[in-house]
């Protein structure tokens, strides 16, 4: 049988396949290539994607002998899965394989904002000792604001309580009285304006879906306190992009660490990139050599169990 991959995969798992006798075919690139990809999709039982490729009906109607779909990841805005779903097609996702890689994202992003060691080292490459201008703040006894709270949300919130932080969260579909609250000390808010108005860093945790996006956007910077920073390592769309660049040039609030964008890879002369105060990486919170494996790894085998007449127990639809 004949796997596609169509985006940046660890060896592992491609090994995986092809040791259990699957012809594998991987173009990190195919995702992008979207003539090429419904042109080569006919012929594969099977295809692997991460976020860039869009799985909607035109390719799954290309896609005519494909029987599961794997997804490199957990994210799934760029999947139709009515379209899937329509079509009995298996969507698995890399349930919770690169979290606590995310949550590390998280973490770094704080003691960046608290500690700028990379433009300390820069400062002093120059010549300079300026220890007064770079005299931090503790992360200890702040509050970070949890907007969403499943399982990345939740990592975060152990690591943060590890640090003395006091952590809120704001999530309509998590219970009061749910035990995974208590057990990560998170404390919940009814209202998303009283998560903003409390929280010295605000961290995005949703999925982007017709209601989350811009669910940061004017309005609610204002509700933000002056020193805060915006984290957001879920989704683009969700930070409405022109309102922030807005924010932090007006001095609303203080920061943000984007490493989504709306529009990837970042445009040529993007707002975003002119503002030194806005942080941004190429999408690679969950990418950690460790979560990639376990990932890749995953995906195999779940694909695998699909082709074999099984079922995956991850899948969504
Ligand atoms: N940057 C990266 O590398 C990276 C890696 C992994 C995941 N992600 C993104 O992070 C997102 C979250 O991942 P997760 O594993 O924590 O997902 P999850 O499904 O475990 O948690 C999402 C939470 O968001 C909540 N939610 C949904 N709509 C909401 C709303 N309108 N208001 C408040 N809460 C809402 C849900 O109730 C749920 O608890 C993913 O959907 C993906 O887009 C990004
Ligand atoms: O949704 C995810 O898991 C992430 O955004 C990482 S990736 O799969 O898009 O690389």
């Amino acid at each position: 049988m004949k796997v596609l991959v169509t985006e940046l995969m660890w060896d592992d798992g491609i090994e995986e396949l092809k040791r259990n006798g699957y012809s594998v075919d991987y173009d990190m690139e195919l995702g992008r290539k979207r003539s090429e990809l419904l042109e080569l999709v006919p012929a594969y039982d099977a295809l692997i994607v991460r976020n860039e490729t869009k799985v909607d009906a035109e390719l799954l109607d290309a896609a005519k002998n494909t029987k599961v779909i794997g997804r490199l990841g957990v994210g799934l805005d760029n999947i139709d899965l009515e379209a899937a779903k329509a079509r009995n097609i298996p969507v698995i996702p890399a349930v919770h394989a690169n979290a606590t890689s995310v949550a590390e994202y998280v973490m770094a992003s704080m003691l960046d904002a608290y500690r700028p060691l990379a433009e300390a080292d820069a400062d002093v490459r120059k010549g300079n000792w300026d220890r007064k201008f770079f005299t931090g703040y503790e992360l200890n006894r702040k509050t970070l604001g949890l907007v969403g709270l499943g399982e990345i949300a939740h990592r975060v919130a152990k690591r943060a309580n590890a640090f003395g932080m006091n952590v809120i969260g704001y999530d309509p579909f998590v219970k009061p009285y749910d035990h995974i609250l208590a057990e990560t000390g998170v404390r919940p808010v009814e209202t998303l304006d009283e998560l903003l108005i409390h929280s010295d860093f605000v961290s995005i945790h949703v999925p982007l879906t017709k209601a989350t996006r811009h669910m940061i956007s004017k309005d609610n910077f204002k509700c933000m306190k002056r020193h805060a920073y915006v984290i957001n390592s879920a989704r683009g769309g969700i930070v409405h992009e022109q309102d922030l660049v807005e924010a932090v040039q007006s001095k609303e609030i203080a920061g943000a660490y984007l490493d989504v964008l709306e529009t990837e890879p970042v445009q040529k002369g993007s707002p975003l990139s002119k503002v030194e105060a806005i942080h941004l990486s190429p999408h690679i919170a969950g990418l950690t050599d460790e979560s990639q494996s376990r990932t890749a790894m995953m995906v195999a085998k779940e694909v695998m169990k699909v082709l074999e007449g099984g079922k995956s127990l991850c899948a969504v639809v």
